[in-house]
């Protein structure tokens, strides 16, 4: 049994999922993602004292995980934000935006303004599609957080690690929460911060047999369980 997917085989789980033999669509899979992202954070984080989150958005299904968790964090009574540098021009992500922004959630444009009035940053620039090196204006964006001393969540994978093989330098992000989706990625053996969630519950017992995964138990209906 294995409790980390390799970056090829992780994206080959995900194109499974969204086979006829699964039946999923990415909408549904992403809404499942990003829910228990907001669900791990309200257990760690409460909106009393930590209200203002700034939630980084990549161009990718990452990103759309952020946009999905902005929402529910609003309804969970945080005051969600969004920096959004590179918006795709694919209606999901458009519409998963028109969502938050019907909230009244605030897109950025300045992001070391928007991270000067933040108590929290979630990290969903990049999960297990990025292949080194950092492009810009990401470059920019990651070597700011990490010289913030703003706590960070990522989604899936810290941003700008490598997925299998975790910090590609001394001074990439440090991540304080890691909410891992399906299964953790193998850079996860590198994460040193406080709390590891794991979402995104939605893998079928028969592929996570047909790929000898030990998922962990998640408890009652909790979408998140603490590894
Ligand atoms: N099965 C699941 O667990 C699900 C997880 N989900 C989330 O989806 C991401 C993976 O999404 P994907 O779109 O494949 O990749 P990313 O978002 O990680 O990144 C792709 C995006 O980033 C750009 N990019 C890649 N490398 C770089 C770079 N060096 N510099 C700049 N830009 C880069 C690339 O061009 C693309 O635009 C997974 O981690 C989960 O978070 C799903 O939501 C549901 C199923
Ligand atoms: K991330």
């Amino acid at each position: 049994m294995v409790n980390v997917l390799k970056q090829a085989l992780a994206t080959k789980l995900d194109v499974d999922l969204m086979s006829a033999k699964c039946g999923f669509a990415l909408e549904q899979l992403m809404e499942l993602a990003g829910f228990s992202v907001a669900q791990a954070i309200s257990k760690v984080y409460s909106f009393e004292t930590n209200p203002s989150i700034l939630l980084c958005v990549g161009p990718g299904n990452n990103g759309g995980d952020g946009l999905v968790a902005a929402r529910h964090l609003y309804h969970f009574g945080y005051k969600p934000t969004l920096y959004y540098p590179k918006q795709p021009d694919k209606n999901h992500y458009q519409n998963l935006l028109k969502q938050c922004q019907n909230l009244g959630i605030e897109l950025h444009s300045d992001f070391k303004k928007a991270l000067g009035s933040s108590d929290l940053v979630v990290d969903a620039l990049f999960g297990f599609g990025f292949k080194p090196p950092i492009r810009e204006p990401f470059f920019e964006v990651l070597s700011a957080l990490s010289k913030s001393n703003k706590p960070i969540i990522s989604v899936d994978v810290p941003s700008g690690w490598d997925v299998d093989n975790g910090p590609l330098s001394t001074n990439c992000i440090r991540p304080e929460m890691l909410v891992s989706l399906s299964i953790p990625k193998p850079c996860s053996s590198f994460f040193s911060g406080k709390y590891h969630y794991l979402g995104g519950r939605f893998i079928p017992e028969f592929l996570a047999k047909e790929y000898n995964l030990d998922i962990p138990k998640y408890p009652g209906s909790d979408q998140c369980v603490l590894i």
